[in-house]
């Protein structure tokens, strides 16, 4: 039997007249890869923010591993194990790719800012554990060989990659990616779907927005699909992918 991670039910998300999500539900289970498609516009990156946090849902639920989060501050969402990455890349562009891994472990630092401030020993052991744990992790994504180089100067399939090893530094239990293969070559794009894969056989549950349909098909455990604030279809790949709805909506010719 699965095991529920996520689930929200009639979500609805409005900006002024603008339903842009229309009672929304979905589970997500434990150790899955969950997808999420459809066309420009659909709602996609608005239930993103709505589930880390960034934006508040203005009816519906939401609980996470047993927890109550319907408009929990997005801190709170992290704390739970709710990880993400953005769209359009958000690095701290002049700090290294390490310190940008340090800054997302922070969160589970346990010295405080009084004992970073008096340099206390337990919080020197507590930096230097830190920075052994963003090691771990760009060696985990594969790029530890510019763990020293600006994050500004990384070539953008770095830039991906040092974002979800950002996000894995806070020990997420679900990892929600939204559109990590976006810009990426054919090679980049094959190595980044071999990462969430090891991410998910590691036993972090994966929730991912794509465009690119042929990743998702084969990727995918579960594909919801979203088309002006509604959800229109889910399940497998197979099922999806033939259904009539889907391809009126959003696969159509292009995408066979
Ligand atoms: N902060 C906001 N204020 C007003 N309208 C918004 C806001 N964020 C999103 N929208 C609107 O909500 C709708 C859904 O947008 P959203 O970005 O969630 O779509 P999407 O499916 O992620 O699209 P894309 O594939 O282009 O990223 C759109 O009509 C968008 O213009």
């Amino acid at each position: 039997m699965a095991e529920t991670l996520l689930k929200i039910e009639g979500i609805v998300k409005r900006f002024g007249g603008l339903v842009a999500l229309n009672n929304v539900g979905l589970t997500i289970n434990k150790g899955e890869i969950y997808g999420l498609i459809g066309p420009n516009g659909a709602g996609k990156t608005t239930l993103f923010n709505v589930l880390t946090g960034l934006y508040m849902p203005n009816e519906g639920s939401f609980t996470f591993a047993g927890k109550d989060l319907f408009r929990a501050k997005p801190h709170v969402v992290v704390g739970t194990g709710i990880a993400r990455t953005f769209q359009n890349i958000r690095l701290f562009a002049e700090m290294t790719a390490l310190e940008n891994v340090m800054v997302g472990r922070h969160i589970r630092s346990k010295a405080g800012a009084l004992g970073a401030v008096l340099r206390t020993k337990r919080t020197r052991e507590e930096e230097q554990a830190i920075e052994a744990k963003a090691w771990e992790l760009l060696e985990y994504v594969g790029i530890s060989s510019v763990a020293d180089e600006r994050a500004r100067n990384l070539s953008y399939g770095h830039q991906r990659r040092l974002e979800i090893a950002r996000a894995l530094a806070t020990e997420p239990t679900l990892l929600a990616l939204d559109e990590p293969a976006a810009g990426m070559n054919p090679r980049e794009t094959a190595d980044l779907k071999d990462l969430m894969a090891k991410i998910r056989n590691d036993g972090v549950t994966i929730l991912l927005i794509e465009h690119d349909v042929k990743l998702m098909m084969g990727l995918c455990d579960r594909i919801a699909v979203l088309d002006y604030g509604k959800k229109i279809a889910e399940g497998v790949p197979e099922v999806v992918r033939n259904d009539p709805k889907v391809i009126e909506a959003y696969l159509g010719v292009a995408h066979e």
